[in-house]
């Protein structure tokens, strides 16, 4: 990756050999494969066995998860929040977890649409749970600092299985719940 790097400086115009860029190919090697550290995660060792036993069945929500990914079309960033919600079955999963699964997603290369639906298709999984409700809200930095230039719209993504989709008052007590706060 470094060498692509060095390319790039190149095609951008200015001297890979100037004293201040000496080192970025190397640098932003490792940035880009710290943003895109999510393909080499592995599911099972992120879970790590936390998965609880417990008769609650009521909503457990873990808002405000923030959230750092990259557009898979201009490689610029996205950012916001995830709120996921689910319904227990008998089990629960341990809290941080949750925040772990959403990273595990968000670094790679990614559309919202498709990063929402992947944390809910995996918490439900994981959990067994009656239903999973996901909303994530970002602004994308390919629309804020080139394109159309937005600097103030943000994007809305959500993903309600089971419960959540069928049952509308359980949907308006997850919304609310995310409102809150
Ligand atoms: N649905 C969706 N679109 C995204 C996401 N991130 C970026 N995009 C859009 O992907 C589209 C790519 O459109 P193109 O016309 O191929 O690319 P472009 O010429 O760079 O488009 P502009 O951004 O409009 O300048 C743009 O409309 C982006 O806003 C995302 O997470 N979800
Ligand atoms: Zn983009």
């Amino acid at each position: 990756m470094e060498e692509h790097f060095r390319a790039i400086i190149e095609a951008i115009g200015e001297d890979p050999q100037r004293n201040g860029l000496l080192r970025t190919p190397h640098r932003a090697a490792k940035a880009m494969g710290f943003l895109t550290h999510g393909y080499r995660q592995d599911l099972g060792e992120i879970v790590n066995g936390a998965i609880f036993e417990s008769s609650n069945d009521e909503m457990v929500l873990v808002r405000n998860i923030e959230l750092y990914s990259l557009c898979e079309h201009h490689l610029l960033p996205f950012i916001g929040k995830a709120h996921v919600a689910y319904l227990p079955a008998g089990r629960v999963i341990g809290l941080s977890k949750i925040p772990r699964i959403v990273d595990m997603y968000a670094r790679r290369l990614q559309i919202q649409e498709n990063l929402t639906q992947q944390i809910g298709n995996c918490i439900a999984e994981v959990t067994g749970a009656n239903g999973v409700a996901v909303v994530i809200e970002a602004q994308h930095l390919c629309a804020m600092m080139r394109g159309v230039q937005k600097q103030n719209s943000s994007m809305v993504t959500s993903m309600m299985l089971g419960r959540f989709r069928e049952d509308a008052r359980t949907r308006e007590e997850f919304l609310s719940l995310v409102r809150g706060g």
